[in-house]
């Protein structure tokens, strides 16, 4: 089976939820917390991008390396994203967001099984949507580090515009609840509510 290395984002601002995301506990438990133990299912290896892992010292987050981003603001999702590749040493990495409550190990898992299979130009492996790919819940080559620096070099900064550069294959969904992802104080209770 492919190996895989994870990558989980946490070093956004939370500005529409106006409190940390990866904090808000869901039936209990703490949403970075959680979708880790997800990715768990899928690695041993996995790397939290964040500018403030002490805010996430007393999480139970075995086996998880704080990658501190050494900036002194963030930057956006893509430079987490590179900060975090820049470690990788598997072929393949599987990127989330912290602020999915939704995701299912058997929909993860199935798409593991499914990168021995993706013919080798593609450097990415996602969910497309009507708005274009989904790019916080899926895999990507680890030799696509280079590609991803010209890009941010040039001052690129949006992943849906570095993803139109390149051949992407297609991930299966069939339950697109599955990304739903918390980003307002609405959405956390309409979620709560189902
Ligand atoms: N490491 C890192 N993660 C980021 C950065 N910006 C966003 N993220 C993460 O990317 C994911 C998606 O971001 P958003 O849903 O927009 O979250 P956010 O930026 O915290 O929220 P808003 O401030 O409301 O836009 C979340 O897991 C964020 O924590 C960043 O600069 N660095
Ligand atoms: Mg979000």
């Amino acid at each position: 089976m492919t190996t895989v290395s994870a990558i989980v984002l946490a070093g956004g601002k939370s500005s529409r939820m106006g409190k940390d995301k990866a904090l808000i506990p869901i039936q209990g438990i703490p949403l970075l917390e959680k979708v880790c133990n997800v990715a768990k299912s899928c690695t041993d290896t996995i790397y939290i991008v964040t500018l403030w892992p002490d805010r996430y010292q007393n999480l139970q987050l075995p086996g998880c390396e704080f990658i501190q981003e050494n900036l002194s603001n963030t930057q956006g999702p893509l430079v987490g994203f590179t900060q975090g590749l820049e470690k990788v040493k598997t072929e393949w990495v599987l990127l989330l967001a912290c602020d999915l409550p939704n995701l299912r190990v058997e929909v993860l898992q199935d798409w593991v099984n499914r990168l021995d299979n993706v013919e080798t130009e593609n450097i990415a492996c996602l969910v497309k949507n009507t708005q274009g790919w989904e790019p916080l819940c899926g895999f990507y080559r680890s030799h696509c580090l280079p590609l991803l620096l010209d890009f941010l070099n040039q001052g690129g900064r949006s992943f849906q515009e570095w993803l139109k550069l390149y051949p992407v294959a297609h991930l299966p969904l069939s339950e697109p609840d599955m990304l739903f992802n918390c980003n307002t104080p609405e959405d956390l209770q309409q979620f709560i509510a189902t």
